[in-house]
């Protein structure tokens, strides 16, 4: 076998052929795929070999001969490490052609029948890529004696400080900063995963992107009044955070942000975001997309591709606090939404009343038992949005029941989006993917799909 000829630490020189789902280039030696972070396709690479498998190597840049006329020079190498900022070594026209590449690529791996690759579209991206994410979920360590948020090196232990990422809203940075400050001031002890010590643990910061609203929750090990301190402090210079929580744990080992132990510390329980002339609230827990100006092109997209009628009856499954239901509840005779998190449905709830949408069922049930409760009800389009793990055998045979006559899938994940295409095909055509790039400058791919049941 090739890679017994290998060993840990040789250096070969490969050419890199593609970008594969977590950004990295792959190229192949003698037939054996090597996975190298940093590499663009097009690039002839010297790769020094870290890990040896059965099927692929994983190795590292040694030197590149011949460089991408894409590539970027690396600025913040930190943040590439830990995914904050992952894609930072390619322009941005080209990461959006190589996200359409990961799609397309994906469904080569998984989908059997052909497919006619002109119904993968441009990715649609952002004219101005930087300071979009609106949340950030980060640990707090005590690095040197200092407080620090940051991330850990991804599949690795190592604390990475991240509090200035270009993608990450600057005023989020600004108040991370304040922040880690206003710890020190406190003499705060930030959680030690070694010594097992410490009562901070985490922060997350969701700062609405229409209305400026900004909302923290803290994860303490122990009640600890120096909390309101340090939060009088940040309001008094950041007016616009107007609701703080305080979530309790006593779990050193597991990487949670929120608990069911939590109390208010300040101001209101929700915060306001505006999108498609609608208002949401937010609780601290529900899932809200990262990106709001990319959130609203991809709900539009949907309803477009859908092209809904007023007969229709809608399922918006995964629904978070339905915002896909928001976009086609006009056009259409009715939506369930479906979601199993009890605070999304909260925030769900408080978002259709403000906005004043009657004809929207919430249903708080994992996805697959509502299939079950909705019996033989007659659906006519299902707009999927899952988490990353994609649908899967048993809730697609499920949904088949249905058999409505469009699915939109909103994905997350070009792998489960393919596997799940595998099977949905056998019974619906294609008829359009289109790359949506939520994430500037990291790996993620998103993507919205059309499928429309096959005539016969
Ligand atoms: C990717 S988010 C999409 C939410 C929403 N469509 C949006 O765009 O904001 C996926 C949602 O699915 C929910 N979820 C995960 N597993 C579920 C299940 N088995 N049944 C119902 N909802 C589920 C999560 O709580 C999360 O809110």
């Amino acid at each position: 076998m090739i890679n017994e000829k290998l060993k840990l630490n040789d250096v070969i020189t490969i050419e890199i052929k593609k970008t594969g789902i977590n950004g990295e280039g792959i190229g192949y030696y003698e037939k054996l795929a090597v996975f190298v972070d940093d590499t663009l396709p097009g690039e002839i690479v010297d790769v020094k070999i870290t890990e040896i498998y059965d099927t692929r190597i994983v190795g590292q840049i040694e030197d590149i001969k011949v460089k991408s006329p894409d590539r970027l020079e690396v600025l913040y190498p930190d943040y590439a490490l830990c995914g904050a900022y992952g894609m930072q070594h390619v322009t941005y026209k080209k990461a959006l052609e190589l996200k359409r590449d990961v799609i397309v690529n994906a469904l080569n791996r998984y989908v059997k029948q052909k497919i006619k690759y002109s119904l993968i579209k441009p990715t649609v991206g952002m004219e101005e890529p930087f300071g979009y994410r609106n949340k950030v979920s980060l640990p707090i360590r005590k690095i040197g004696g200092l407080n620090k948020v940051g991330l850990y090196k991804t599949g690795g232990t190592e604390f990475i400080p991240v509090n200035d990422t270009p993608v990450q809203h600057p005023k989020i940075n600004e108040m991370l900063q304040y922040l880690e400050t206003l710890l020190d001031e406190y003499k705060f002890d930030a959680y030690i995963q070694k010594e097992k010590s410490g009562y901070i643990k985490s922060i997350v910061m969701r700062r609405s992107y229409s209305t400026g609203e900004t909302q923290l929750s803290f994860l303490l090990m122990k009640k600890y009044d120096k909390i309101s301190e340090v939060v009088s402090k940040l309001v008094e210079k950041y007016p616009e955070i107007v609701s703080v929580f305080a979530y309790y744990t006593d779990n050193y080992k597991e990487q949670i942000f929120f608990t069911t132990q939590y109390e208010k510390i300040f101001g209101k329980d929700t915060i306001n975001e505006k999108m498609n002339n609608q208002t949401f609230s937010l609780y601290p827990e529900a899932f809200w997309q990262l990106n709001t100006q990319m959130a609203d092109k991809f709900y539009s997209k949907m309803v477009e591709l859908a092209k809904p009628t007023k007969e229709d009856i809608v399922i918006d499954a995964y629904a978070g606090i339905a915002p896909v239901s928001h976009y086609f509840y006009k056009e259409v005779e009715k939506v369930y939404a479906i979601e199993v998190d009890q605070r999304s449905i909260q925030s769900a709830k408080l978002s259709l009343k403000r906005n004043n949408i009657k004809n929207v069922d919430i249903m708080q049930s994992d996805f697959f038992k509502a299939l079950k409760q909705l019996g033989d009800k007659k659906i006519d389009i299902i707009v999927f949005d899952p988490p990353r793990t994609g649908l899967g055998y048993q809730t697609i045979k499920e949904v088949l029941k249905f058999m409505p006559r469009k699915i939109v899938y909103g994905s997350c994940n070009p792998s489960t989006l393919a596997k799940d295409l595998e099977e949905l095909l056998k019974y619906y055509d294609l008829k359009e993917i289109v790359p949506m790039d939520m994430f500037p400058y990291t790996p993620l791919v998103e993507s919205v799909t059309l499928l429309e049941l096959k005539k016969a």
